[in-house]
């Protein structure tokens, strides 16, 4: 059996050029990760290249990036941030998109030590919500790293996204491990108050057997109570177009009769 035929509804299927467009509903969804390095920014774009193909205007939002690259002029830019503008059909100023620039790449905690700062969740909620103001159907805000990565001595990310009390989508990078850090992030989303919105997996590991990860997946599917968004294999150039045929967007199948 073919997990991805079981488990994802085909998104062509459901959704694009001989159905009416979808119902535009004004959507904002806080992406979260297994970990980090597991492919949230790449699902970001992917569901930001997969809204503007349906017609809907969207934009990203990376609220706290740790690990910037330095432009010529030696400005803090948010790699993240500008991959999935690079994605979106609205203009946002980079100072909205990407708020809090932080030189090392480490935990968000200990880089805005080494930067002198302390972040709160209260202020980047409230930087967040400037962003929001900006009118768009899909507005998608990338976390860093993992649900509880520290944001101080006292909060985590997880505290940004219970105050900005969003429905969540949790990418999860197959590898050994994976259901463990899979179901341990959604139960604690759940005792959040927040609720999954979606799964998406990442296949970044090619070296993995072909059936282990099948059935990793099937067991993901059977224990998470929220849709599989999509499931997205390793690509040699990343191809984001050709993701975006891979996922749907919670609420594409609403469509209007
Ligand atoms: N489908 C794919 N095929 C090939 N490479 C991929 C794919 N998805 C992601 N990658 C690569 O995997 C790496 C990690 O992906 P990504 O940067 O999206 O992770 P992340 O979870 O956003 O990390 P962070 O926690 O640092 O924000 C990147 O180098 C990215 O280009
Ligand atoms: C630097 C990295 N790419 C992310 N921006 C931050 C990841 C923090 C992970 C912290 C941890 O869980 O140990
Ligand atoms: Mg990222």
């Amino acid at each position: 059996m073919c997990v991805t035929d079981s488990v994802v509804p085909n998104p062509s299927s459901s959704s694009s050029s001989n159905h009416p467009a979808p119902l535009k509903l004004r959507q904002v969804f806080f992406i979260t990760g297994t970990d980090t390095e597991v492919g949230k920014t790449v699902v970001s774009c992917v569901l930001l290249a997969r809204a503007k193909r349906l017609g809907w205007s969207a934009f990203g939002v990376k609220p706290i990036t740790a690990g910037c690259a330095t432009d010529t002029a030696g400005k803090l830019v948010s790699e993240d941030a500008e991959n999935m503008h690079r994605y979106s059909s609205v203009d946002i100023d980079p100072m909205l998109r990407a708020p809090i620039r932080l030189p090392d790449p480490i935990s968000p905690h200990l880089a805005a030590a080494a930067a002198g700062q302390v972040l709160r969740a209260d202020r980047v909620v409230g930087q967040v919500r400037a962003a929001l103001s900006t009118r768009a159907d899909l507005v998608i805000v990338e976390g860093a790293g993992g649900w509880r990565v520290p944001i101080n001595a006292r909060e985590t990310l997880a505290d940004i996204a219970k105050q900005l009390q969003k429905p969540v989508i949790l990418v999860i990078r197959i590898r050994l491990g994976c259901l463990n850090h899979a179901l341990l992030t959604a139960e604690a989303i759940q005792h959040d108050g927040l609720s999954l919105a979606g799964w998406v997996v990442t296949i970044l590991d090619t070296d993995q057997d072909a059936d282990y990860v099948s059935a990793q997946i099937q067991s993901l599917a059977e224990r998470l109570r929220a849709p599989c968004l999509g499931i997205l294999p390793f690509q040699e150039t990343l191809d984001i177009e050709a993701l975006a045929d891979l996922i749907r967007l919670p609420g594409e199948e609403i469509a209007v009769g």
